[in-house]
């Protein structure tokens, strides 16, 4: 499990997060949804052990957790397989075995044809693949993404979702997803935190029971309206646009 305790955090004498509790199960995928700049990526980083906070505990009881980023920070002088088995290479696995590790990765991943291709040879969505592939290679038990699909387009963000969420159920793999879009935390997490901003707070905990295989567009507008409707996420999202527009 991962735990954190009356987590808060400042960054000088700003206050970006207090209060957190936050606990993470094996297998469990759990969401974090909230506006920009309300803690959500500080927050990951804690979880992940990059940061640590001003105050408060964190207790991490998964065997190996892996971080996937907002950009797919690959090696641009490596090829995709290599790039893949980045994590092997500094555990000390021998070439030939990580080669293989990541040409299966690849291939279940749908880059079976790319084996040799450098970062700048593959598009977007292919290099957000290989950078969860990278993750995955090094048998995370939890994975913890940042905004892994924003820059992705519709079409592709939808297939990236679809992707991870098959791996994760093949796996048991639990995961801390990170997301300013509602309708996609609906669509990926068990349990999706709604967060606050100033200071960076949780407001609110949604169960989703649906099983994930029917959510369809419709169901996720539908529940993120539901959600809407609830005043402290409302705060949350809506307020704060009214807020700035003139
Ligand atoms: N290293 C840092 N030093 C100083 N302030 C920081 C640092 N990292 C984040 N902050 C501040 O903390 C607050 C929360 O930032 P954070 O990136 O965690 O929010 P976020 O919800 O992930 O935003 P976004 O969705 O835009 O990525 C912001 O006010 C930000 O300016």
């Amino acid at each position: 499990m991962l735990k954190l305790e009356a987590v808060g955090h400042d960054f000088g004498r700003e206050r970006t997060l207090a209060g957190i509790d936050l606990a993470i199960v094996p297998g469990e995928s759990v969401c974090l949804v909230g506006p920009s700049g309300c803690g959500k990526t500080t927050l990951l980083r804690i979880a992940a052990g990059l940061v640590t906070p001003s105050e408060g505990r964190v207790s991490d009881a998964f065997h190996r957790s892996t971080v996937v980023f907002q950009e797919p920070r690959l090696l641009p002088w490596r090829r995709l397989l290599d790039n893949i088995a980045l994590g092997l290479k500094a555990q000390g696995v021998p070439r030939r075995e990580r080669l293989a590790r990541a040409r299966a990765l690849a291939d279940e991943l749908g880059l079976a044809e790319r084996h040799h291709h450098f970062p700048h040879e593959l598009s977007g969505g292919m290099q957000q693949r290989v950078a969860l592939a990278r993750a995955l290679a090094v048998d995370a038990d939890l994975l913890l993404l940042d905004e892994p699909f924003s820059a992705l387009d519709v079409g592709l963000r939808s297939e990236a979702q679809t992707l991870l969420l098959e791996l994760l159920a093949r796996r048991g793999i639990a995961s801390l997803l990170v997301t300013h879009d509602l309708t996609e935390a609906l669509r990926l997490g068990h349990r999706v935190l709604v967060m606050s901003p100033s200071p960076g707070r949780i407001v609110h905990e949604e169960r989703i029971a649906r099983p994930f295989v029917e959510r369809d567009t419709a169901f996720l507008y539908e529940a993120a309206g539901a959600l809407l409707r609830q005043a402290s996420v409302a705060e949350s999202f809506l307020f704060r646009q009214t807020e700035v527009s003139p």
